[in-house]
């Protein structure tokens, strides 16, 4: 059989924390298969080179069999030359104290050069993820900047707070996380999301009944996923960020592997949470990046249909979108988009 040709992937802020955590993953396969030759293609601001320079070294220092090539640049347009993924992670990241909003003006000038970037040098099939915060918003930026690639090709990172979310209901309900089923994440990367367990599934049993179970009625499983569950899951960066010092970094690493290799191989399990642009599903206006429930379909994010959403969820999901709506209005007023 005839080997087969290397997925050209892109992944900027190569010399970062995130970069480290996800470099040698990618190049296991554990992205796009056992069987995928990679070529991995850093991008560096100039005071990021050496650092991405040294993790090539350490690359090349641990024989990847499925590892074709690696390069480092500092110049968008040539590192994002024929890319087939494009992982987009290099930002500042949050320090303690400081909510993602701050980080619009410091990160958003960072996605319109990318996204153009992109659109001139990037394969037909690029597929695109932000990781760097405001995901959400940085990716409406570099979608803008990019008018020849399909929409439905960018996307930003959710999959950490669907993980999370998973995390917390596992230990909740004690079940094995895998078991886990109709778990989503609506709106934005930031503490206004919502996770939502209405139609949550652990092997197959409902878990608002197990939580209703566990924990002595419907008022208290209520009162548990108002109070704890929803607050806990969307500010968990926080309090990474408080116990560790610094923000997210191998989970973050691990959830974006696990957006792409299924947007790539699909989610035989079910759905997922993913930020895809809106084609007005749920009341979320059109163009606008929002997390949603999503499957993968031969190789596309399509947005679950026709989910049930009692009041507080409507409600809950409209002051997510309200905060998206208001960072598109803040980055169109900064000339970003
Ligand atoms: N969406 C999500 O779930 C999560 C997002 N993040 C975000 O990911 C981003 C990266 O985090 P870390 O790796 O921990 O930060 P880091 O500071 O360790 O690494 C960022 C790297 O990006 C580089 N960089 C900056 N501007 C760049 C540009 N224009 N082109 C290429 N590279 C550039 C920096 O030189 C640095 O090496 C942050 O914005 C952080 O907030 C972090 C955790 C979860
Ligand atoms: O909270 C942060 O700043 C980093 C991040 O996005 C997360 O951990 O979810």
């Amino acid at each position: 059989m005839a080997a087969k040709k290397p997925i050209t992937v892109t992944l900027t802020g190569a010399g970062g924390q995130i970069g480290y955590a996800l470099l040698f993953r990618i190049a296991s396969g554990a992205m796009l298969g056992p069987d995928t030759p990679v070529r991995l293609n850093l991008l560096e601001i100039p005071q990021g080179v050496r650092a991405a320079e040294g993790a090539a070294l350490e690359l090349q220092d641990s024989a990847f069999p499925l590892l074709s090539h690696v390069e480092v640049y500092d110049d968008a347009r040539s590192a994002f030359h024929g890319a087939n993924v494009a992982l987009l992670v290099g930002a500042r990241p949050r320090s303690a104290g400081m909510e993602r909003g701050d980080l619009l003006t410091a990160n958003g000038g960072i996605f319109g050069p990318q996204g153009a970037a992109i659109n001139a040098a990037a394969a037909d099939d690029v597929r695109v993820i932000v990781v760097g915060n405001p995901a959400n918003t940085n990716a409406l930026i570099a979608a803008s900047h990019a008018p020849d690639v399909p929409a439905e090709r960018f996307t930003a990172l959710t999959r950490l707070d669907h993980n999370r979310a998973l995390g917390q209901l596992a230990a909740t309900v004690d079940t094995p996380v895998g078991d886990i089923r109709r778990v989503t994440i609506w709106g934005n990367h930031s503490a206004t999301q919502f996770p939502d367990i209405a139609h949550a599934t652990a092997a197959g049993d409902s878990v608002p009944a197990l939580l209703a179970a566990r924990l002595g009625g419907t008022d208290s499983a209520r009162e548990w996923l108002v109070d704890e569950f929803i607050p806990r899951v969307a500010k968990r960066g926080a309090e990474i960020i408080e116990v560790r010092g610094s923000s997210s970094v191998a989970s973050a690493a691990s959830a974006t592997i696990d957006h792409m290799r299924d947007w790539v191989a699909g989610t035989p399990n079910g759905w997922t949470s993913a930020a895809v642009v809106s084609d007005g599903s749920y009341g979320v206006p059109e163009g606008l990046v929002s997390s949603f429930p999503v499957e993968s379909v031969d190789g596309t994010w399509r947005i679950v249909p026709d989910l049930e959403l009692d009041e507080f969820a409507r409600h809950r999901i409209a002051a997510s979108v309200a905060e998206l709506v208001e960072e598109r209005d803040a980055v169109r007023s900064l000339g970003l988009i």
